[in-house]
């Protein structure tokens, strides 16, 4: 059974928590807890196949937080970046974090395929106070092939379905790029083997 672990990332009350419940349970709570970080698992039946989900949804007070960001990228398979349209600090925060998935570093050290990441403007209702424009956000989600949606988690219930079902359909996708580009031992030392030797036996 595949084994996909996303992270909800973003600034302190960009919604994260409100994102990943409303997916999780299809209700919108007005208040979380923001002084624990959470794994939440979650089976799933995708196309047919059955999937395990776990979604890391962090602690927004630095020193009572198990993951520090290094192991959170290492951790996950997939990236939810969050920000807040009414505020405009939330999105500087949400760039910080891209630029930083998409450093070369991390995204080389174990990986052979770029993780998947949506960027997601939440709060669209306060669409009325807004601070970061639609195309500010789908610009730096398509500069660092991010995808990119806006929704409100307070009352888009399908939207939020969606985008989450989206981003774990491209981290599926990335399991499969990297098993076609992994070298399958046997079969590619006799791949080697015979391009040695086959090519000798040409030439003689
Ligand atoms: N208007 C509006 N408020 C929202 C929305 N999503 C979340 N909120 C509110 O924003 C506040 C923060 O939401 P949380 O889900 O706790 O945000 P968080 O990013 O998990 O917060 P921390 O863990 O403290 O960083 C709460 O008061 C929520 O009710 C939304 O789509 N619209």
């Amino acid at each position: 059974m595949n084994e996909v672990k996303l992270a909800v990332l973003g600034g302190e009350g960009t919604g994260k928590s409100a994102l990943t419940v409303r997916f999780l349970t299809k209700r919108f709570i007005g208040e979380y807890a923001s002084n624990f970080e959470s794994i939440y698992n979650k089976h799933l039946c995708l196309e047919g196949k059955q999937l395990n989900l776990e979604i890391y949804d962090p602690c927004s007070e630095p020193q009572k937080a198990k993951f520090s960001l290094t192991s959170e990228l290492h951790w996950a398979d997939g990236f939810v970046i969050v920000y807040d349209i009414s505020d405009r600090s939330s999105f500087a925060f949400a760039k910080a974090l891209i630029y930083r998935i998409r450093e070369p570093q991390t995204s080389h050290c174990k990986r052979t395929v770029e993780s998947a990441v949506v960027l997601v403007g939440n709060k669209q209702d306060l669409c009325h106070v807004r601070e970061v424009g639609w195309e500010e956000g789908q610009k730096l989600a398509m500069d660092n092939r991010c995808q990119f949606c806006e929704l409100s988690a307070a009352e888009q219930s399908l939207e939020v379905e969606v985008m989450f079902i989206k981003i774990i359909k491209d981290v599926l996708t990335n399991f499969k790029l990297k098993e076609k580009r992994r070298p399958s031992g046997s079969k590619s030392m006799v791949k080697l083997i015979n391009n040695v030797f086959g090519k000798r036996r040409k030439s003689v």
